[in-house]
């Protein structure tokens, strides 16, 4: 049985009292969610801190939205792995397409990250996805076979969790076909040597389109971005019939 996965990436949304304020509605809702069920919240870096505290003994599992590939040294601006873990971050997203898109991230930063974060026993969320331009090119195969190929070098795929993010579908409404993401998601299984890493889909994922995700056959969870700023949204989402 593949492990379900429902993260909610929050961007670079919410202050710590926002943080702290979400978290008073959207625990509650928790009580009716499957044990089996993984829920992490990947939140910006300043609310880890006052969350971990927050969630301590719950079943909710922290996550952060990037990591630097070193230890510690001089990089300004950059997190490192065991800060995260000291703080008691499980989970982190590395390769999100906002990152490659704007932040020149690249398949070997990429993959470095990945190296780094699982050296310190965190699990990194991978993000994969083609743009429009690819799609309609006919090069989103290609694309992602290519993606996979160059970040997952030396990857221990026993603790990995990939996301497909199509970028066309994301924070565009434009949520992609669910049979279509379930087609590529498959795509991206058959490029694994280990069946079992759950495959989220992520783009414009919502409370009314949650349950007809979740009943595709190669579909093991979501990312969630603007739905999981709400408790109520969130809360629909984890609960998915
Ligand atoms: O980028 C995403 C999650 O990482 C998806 O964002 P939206 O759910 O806002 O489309």
């Amino acid at each position: 049985m593949r492990k379900i996965v429902i993260a909610g990436n929050w961007k670079m949304y919410k202050t710590q009292a926002e943080a702290l304020e979400f978290l008073q509605g959207f625990m509650s809702s928790l009580e009716e969610t499957p044990e089996e069920r993984e829920i992490v919240l990947c939140a910006p870096f300043t609310d880890l801190g006052i969350i971990s505290k927050s969630l301590h003994g719950s079943r909710v599992q922290l996550g952060a939205q990037n990591v630097h590939w070193e230890d510690a040294g001089a990089y300004t601006g950059e997190i490192a792995a065991p800060m995260l873990v000291e703080i008691g971050v499980r989970y982190v997203i590395i390769g999100h397409s906002e990152r490659r898109q704007y932040f020149g991230e690249t398949d070997e930063t990429v993959n470095k990250r990945l190296l780094a974060a699982q050296s310190h026993g965190l699990t990194p969320i991978l993000c994969v996805g083609e743009s429009k331009q690819q799609r309609d090119a006919g090069e989103t195969e290609s694309l992602i076979v290519g993606q996979l190929e160059k970040d997952l070098i030396g990857v221990d795929q026993h603790n990995l969790v990939i996301a497909y993010e199509p970028i066309w579908a994301i924070g565009t409404g434009d949520t992609c076909e669910t049979k279509e993401a379930n087609r590529v998601i498959g795509l991206i299984r058959s490029q694994l040597t280990n069946p079992d890493v759950p495959i989220q889909y992520g783009g414009s994922v919502k409370p009314e389109n949650i349950d007809e995700i979740m009943v595709q056959s190669d579909i093991d969870g979501v990312l969630v971005g603007g739905a999981s700023l709400q408790p109520a949204s969130f809360a629909r989402i984890v609960n998915y019939k």
